[in-house]
């Protein structure tokens, strides 16, 4: 209540109640007064009433009660004038020139008292009252308050530097003399004379957590977990790849010590080709589980029926966690108890994908408990945990984590639910600068969330909708590319764009979405790599870790809603130390959003191409025609749908 009258009344302390009182009380008399002496004004010009039933719309309307003006009920002058002020002083607060704690302009109160006189308020003299020198709240001031940094553990915090520029400093082969001749050979029959960065940093760390050979952790120690974090096309296949088969290498027994789990088919494919280029010439033999084939297929190629039991043929498993699932659930003898390597490639998003509850299926196979008596009882392993005098007597095969992404989540709550043991990181973001890494070159980077390939140049198209594809028939025919990729959001849309580019002709085109299955989509990614295709339109399934030489353009005819969708997009080009456009159409509602996220992503430079309408116009005849085809065609496959 106090806060109240303080607002009422300007000072009453000093004003003295009881004069304030007597002032109201007289000023309320004067009103009533005057309001009396209106009443009898209007009742003397108001004519005889008029008997019932003649003028019923007349009587109607004079018995509706009459619209005052809004009045503030029970508000003395005082109380109006300071309320004006205060108003005045928000507003002056909001246009952000308000002084600390200062009154309101006298001018700009009887501006407004004039202004309501003029409106038909109160008279002029009513609004001319004592001044109202009360204490007047405000003076609020938007700040804006500073960006919270996470407290990161340490390992997160101070990452292992790793050089982004795949193009200078690179290591030569021979200067890792740790990794096998064999596989060194294999390496530049490949045409690898050098190891990029991430490869020179990660391959020695973890053959030499393999050291003591792959049964025992180096000293009986479980070996470390390892996150790394490095830009699209930087090579971070072969910096697990390298290191997993030189591990195996000498292996005598034939069980599952790898096990790659990968997002999609078209990746796991990807990757399981690696692994079979480095294994060819070693006994090591690689399965592939994904689904393409059918279960008992596959089946066939993990595990052989023996007399006494099972036989594993796979020293390396490369999966999708769907049909892993299904092997460990249903494939008899599959086992995964001899585990060593778990490699978790394009990690953020395996982990969003844990809902399938996948690793935990993998960790309980891994440490699966037979009891005293099964062939393995020596080498049972149990889940890392404090290092004792007891828990050293036993030797234990170590799961080691490793984590791949041009991405990586650095939210600790995300990452633990990996359950990694004593990780270690390597990035090339600058993380949370510590000591450890202050002599690091930074190759320009603008410390952003995630690193960008150097060659990579971005580009923006301000457009309107409509102009979207003509847009994109500008750039495919203008250009002269040999492969361009172009991103939409949906498939519907991939399939629109791609059957009107089609009716447009001019361009070899195709489409890359769920709407095919894994053989049709395995010939068209061959055919654009082989360069049969030059415009391959394509929902986010090619979006993360395809590596498809030569793409020299990647166009987002959608505009990403994520910062990692551009990310992992963008990277389709400028790979391996090459160069690469990226270009993303943005409508006018869209373009704030996305440059403040690039600009929070640390993109360098972001070039503004605004392509003019009579460029395109020469287009428009042809386009209308296309537009003309591709309704027919929408409207015939709806037609088949229903039928
Ligand atoms: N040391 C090297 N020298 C030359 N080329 C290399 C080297 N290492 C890898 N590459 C080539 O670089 C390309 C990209 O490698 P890779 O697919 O492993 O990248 P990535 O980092 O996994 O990318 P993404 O994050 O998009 O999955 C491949 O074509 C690969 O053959």
């Amino acid at each position: 209540m106090a806060l109240f009258h303080v607002a009422r009344y300007s000072d009453p302390e000093a004003a003295g109640i009881e004069e304030v009182r007597a002032e109201a009380g007289g000023r309320a008399r004067a009103l009533l007064e005057r309001l009396q002496s209106r009443a009898r004004e209007r009742q003397r010009q108001e004519p005889e009433p008029e008997p019932p039933g003649t003028d019923t719309e007349a009587e109607g309307r004079r018995r509706r009660p009459r619209r005052r003006p809004r009045r503030r009920r029970g508000v003395t002058d005082s109380f109006a004038k300071s309320l004006d002020a205060r108003r005045a002083k928000r507003r002056k607060a909001e246009d952000g020139d308000a002084d600390e704690g200062g009154e309101t302009a006298p001018e700009a109160i009887s501006v407004r008292t004039e202004t309501r006189a003029a409106q038909g308020g109160r008279p002029p003299e009513e609004a001319t009252g004592p001044p109202a020198p009360g204490p007047v709240l405000g003076g609020f001031t938007r700040r804006k308050t500073p960006k919270v940094q996470p407290f990161l553990p340490t390992w997160l915090a101070e990452p292992s530097p790793v050089r982004k520029s795949v193009t200078e400093g690179l290591i030569p082969i021979e200067d890792i003399p740790e990794v096998h001749p064999d596989l060194q050979k294999q390496l530049r029959a490949h045409g690898i004379s050098s190891y990029f960065p991430v490869q020179a940093a990660v391959i020695p760390a973890l053959l030499e957590s393999a050291a003591g050979g792959f049964l025992v952790g180096r000293g009986g120690y479980q070996p470390s977990d390892l996150c790394v974090s490095a830009p699209t096309g930087s090579g971070k296949t072969l910096a697990f790849v390298i290191p997993v088969v030189q591990a195996l290498l000498h292996r005598v027994v034939c069980h599952i010590r790898a096990l790659v789990v990968l997002p999609t088919k078209e990746l796991a494919q990807q990757v399981s080709k690696v692994f079979n280029i480095y294994t060819n010439t070693t006994p090591l033999r690689v399965a592939l589980v994904t689904g393409q084939k059918s279960l008992a297929k596959e089946q066939e190629n993990l595990i052989q029926k023996t007399a006494d039991g099972y036989r594993c043929l796979a020293d390396i498993v490369v999966a999708t966690p769907g049909r892993l699932v299904d092997h460990i659930d249903q494939t008899p003898g599959f086992n995964l108890q001899q585990l060593r390597f778990l490699v978790v490639d394009e990690a953020d998003r395996m982990i969003d994908s844990m809902h399938q509850s996948w690793l935990p299926r993998v960790v309980a196979a891994a440490f699966h408990r037979e009891g005293p008596t099964g062939p393995c009882a020596l080498f049972q392993r149990i889940q890392p945990q404090a290092v004792t005098t007891a828990s050293t007597c036993y030797p234990q095969m170590p799961l080691q984590k490793l984590l791949f992404s041009a991405t990586l989540t650095q939210n600790p709550e995300k990452l633990q639910r990996l359950g990694l043991y004593q990780p270690r990181l390597f990035s090339t973001g600058l993380g949370h600068r510590g000591p450890k890494d202050t002599d690091v070159e930074v190759d320009g980077d603008l410390g952003g969330k995630y690193t960008f390939p150097v060659g990579l140049t971005h580009h923006y198209v301000p457009c309107r909708l409509s102009s979207k594809p003509l847009i994109i028939l500008h750039l495919a025919l203008g250009m002269n590319l040999s492969r361009a990729l172009c991103f939409t959001n949906s498939r519907e849309n991939s399939h629109r764009l791609f059957l009107l580019v089609q009716a447009f002709g001019g361009v070899s085109v195709a489409e890359f979405s769920s709407r095919y299955g894994p053989g049709q989509r395995r010939k068209i990614l061959k055919q654009f790599e082989q360069g049969k295709i030059q415009l391959l339109i394509s929902t986010d399934a090619t979006a993360r870790g395809i590596d498809v030489q030569g793409v020299e353009l990647v166009i987002n005819y959608d505009a990403p809603q994520y910062l990692r969708t551009y990310v992992h997009r963008v990277g389709r080009t400028a790979r391996a130390g090459k160069t690469g456009q990226a270009v993303t159409l943005l409508l006018k509602v869209q373009e704030r959003k996305f440059l403040q996220m690039l600009a929070e992503a640390g993109v360098p430079q972001l070039a503004h191409h605004k392509i003019p309408s009579e460029l395109l116009q020469p287009l428009v005849p042809q386009y209308e025609a296309a537009l003309l085809q591709l309704e027919k065609a929408v409207k015939e496959e709806r037609k088949l749908k229903v039928v």
